[in-house]
């Protein structure tokens, strides 16, 4: 598959960056408790583990080599409870560190989530939801894992480190030199794999977030994908995706492979030079051979940390480009909230020298002048793309003009609480969206009514015979409304509107997928909704907007003109042209 056919997601994610690392130990600053006691056991765990070869020297130094037996079973006993000791410190350990980055995974998605909800709808252009879900996904979880398996496991390990060092040093200073010669191979060995590990993993969570983002936008249309027999050309594009991810995975095991072998012949390499060193001292006699066994347990105890640590290195980085992008997505601007709606708003909207564009360089919609007085109804006509849908979605402030400015009752909208101005101006859409769900929280979200009152303005809506086929408000709809007709979907989607009562109420193309007897039913209610409000109609059909008090001819994102019906066929100009084009394909033909 081509770069750019699906959106790349952008490859982000630095080396381990201590700014985001610090914000991130703000996270673990609610449990601190947990993370404080998960820390605490570590070092205990550790030193537990690495006495054994300590007890294992003294058991043959000072009793199995000069055959003292007695005593020998108090070192048993002790190797024994440290055995112990350290399996239930390490279960209590794990069992903190674990709970400390699930409490952290539910925060991340929840504040994450709320944050998404809270975005203006210009961000929703930009991301695809696909990979929206990945970082609520498989980010959190990474970042979740940061301290479980990553920050604490990495602070134990650290400091088994420096423990065995510390305890070689004081056993044998020689035998440590020898057994730490290696140290600066090892070092560019670690560099190697820590400057490739970072791209690998960067690159595998980018190409994850590709095939899930693909993944998501392929099932959504799986009914354009039968309907065109995609099915095979879908298969292949995710086949490229899948392979794109399976090589920077395999690369990223690459590494990890490479080095896990490095540090086994490091490892080797160093008992052979404790065998040849501390085995010639044993027979010289400047070495017990306790401490020779013991050497040799503590080098293999020195690098088995260093192949877990290379690990949680590995983790280390995808939590890096994970938390970047949680960090980013929780920092994305929220909208803006604005001002309370004074009360007693009559349904005024004033359009002043509009412009537009959606992304800053294609021209959408361009000074537009428009105003609907309280108790108008002012439609929108023009052709496909002309900007009608674009001027709804500024008047509903999912979308603020480029310059210009909406008065809502008097009040730049720019100002106003969008939430207040969504309650105040109805919105019936071209292709309603219905959740999954009760017909009520569906009909009435915000609960404006009682059953009683909703019921009633059901059936004034006339769909009073779809609620109670779905079984009444209790009743429930599909996923996006699948389990109802376009027609039904369209005067469902009325009532909702209504619910709140707004001043004013938008419809674009309501109509437009209904056949003749369904569009009278909904083209009546519409009417009737009108009454006591103003109303802005979108519409292609001219037919469907001849009675509104003034009607806007929008043509590449001007007004064109601009009158009553009577008035612009008597301009002859393109509205008559177009009224007449109609009239000739029967006045039921879209433009
Ligand atoms: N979210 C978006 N991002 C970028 N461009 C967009 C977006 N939505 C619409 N456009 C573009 O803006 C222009 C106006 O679109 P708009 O939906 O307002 O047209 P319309 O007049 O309502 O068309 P129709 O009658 O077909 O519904 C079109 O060129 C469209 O491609």
């Amino acid at each position: 598959m081509k770069r750019g056919m699906f959106d790349m997601d952008e490859v982000t994610g630095r080396s381990l960056d201590w700014s985001l690392f610090r914000r991130f130990l703000g996270l673990v600053v609610p449990y601190r408790r947990s993370a404080a006691g998960a820390m605490l056991l570590l070092p205990l765990s550790t030193a537990a583990r690495l006495v054994q070869p300590y007890l294992v020297k003294i058991a043959i130094d000072e009793h199995i080599v000069p055959a003292q037996l007695a005593g020998l079973e108090w070192i048993v006993a002790l190797f024994l409870f440290t055995v112990f000791g350290e399996s239930l410190l390490g279960f209590g350990q794990a069992y903190l560190a674990q709970g400390v980055g699930q409490r952290i995974m539910a925060d991340l998605r929840k504040n994450g989530f709320s944050r998404l909800l809270r975005l203006p709808v210009s961000f929703f252009d930009r991301h695809p939801s696909g990979r929206l879900v990945t970082r609520l996904s498989g980010d959190v979880e990474n970042v979740g894992e940061l301290f479980g398996s990553g920050v604490a496991a990495a602070f134990g390990e650290l400091f088994s480190l420096v423990f065995i060092v510390g305890l070689m040093w004081w056993l044998n200073p020689e035998l440590t030199l020898v057994a730490f010669t290696l140290i600066p191979l090892l070092l560019l060995i670690l560099w190697l794999f820590r400057r490739s590990m970072r791209g690998a993993m960067r690159q595998v969570r980018s190409r994850v977030a590709d095939l899930n983002g693909y993944l998501a936008e392929r099932l959504a249309g799986i009914h354009e994908v039968q309907l065109f027999g995609q099915e095979q050309r879908t298969l292949e594009e995710f086949g490229d995706l899948q392979e794109r991810y399976r090589q920077s995975s395999f690369r990223a095991i690459h590494w990890d492979a490479f080095l896990f072998s490095a540090l086994e012949t490091l490892s080797a390499l160093a008992i052979a030079g404790i065998l040849w060193r501390g085995g010639s001292g044993v027979l010289a006699g400047t070495a017990t051979f306790g401490t020779l066994v013991a050497f040799i347990e503590y080098v293999q105890r020195f690098f088995a940390p260093l192949r877990k640590l290379s690990a949680q290195y590995s983790l280390l980085q995808s939590s890096n480009a994970s938390l970047e992008r949680l960090f980013q997505l929780l920092d994305e601007p929220p909208e803006e909230t604005g001002n309370p709606l004074p009360g007693g708003g009559k349904g005024a909207l004033r359009l002043e020298q509009v412009s537009f564009s959606y992304d800053g360089r294609t021209p959408v919609l361009k000074n537009i002048d428009l105003s609907i007085e309280p108790g108008q109804t002012v439609a929108l006509v023009g052709d496909t793309g002309s900007g009608k849908t674009t001027i709804g979605r500024l008047l509903l402030r999912f979308y603020q003009p480029g310059s210009g400015r909406i008065l809502l009752d008097g009040d730049d909208l720019a100002g106003l609480d969008p939430e207040l101005v969504r309650q105040r101006i109805g919105w019936v859409a071209q292709d309603p969206f219905l959740f999954a769900g009760t017909v009520r929280n569906n009909l009435d979200p915000r609960r404006f009514h009682n059953d009683q009152e909703l019921f009633k303005l059901i059936k004034r809506s006339g769909c009073s015979t779809v609620v109670e086929r779905l079984g009444g408000l209790q009743g429930r709809i599909e996923e996006r409304g699948k389990n109802l007709s376009a027609g039904e979907r369209q005067l469902l989607c009325l009532v909702r509107a209504l619910v709140q009562q707004p001043a004013i109420i938008v419809f674009d193309e309501a109509t437009s997928r209904l056949d003749a007897g369904t569009e009278a039913l909904v083209k009546a209610e519409m009417d009737q909704a009108r009454k006591g409000r103003s109303a802005l109609i979108i519409a292609h059909r001219l037919r469907s907007v001849s009675t509104a008090d003034r009607i806007h001819v929008l043509h590449h994102g001007c007004i064109r003109e601009s009158g009553s019906h009577d008035q612009l066929l008597a301009e002859n100009g393109l509205y008559a042209r177009l009224w007449r084009l109609q009239d000739l394909a029967n006045g039921s033909e879209e433009l």
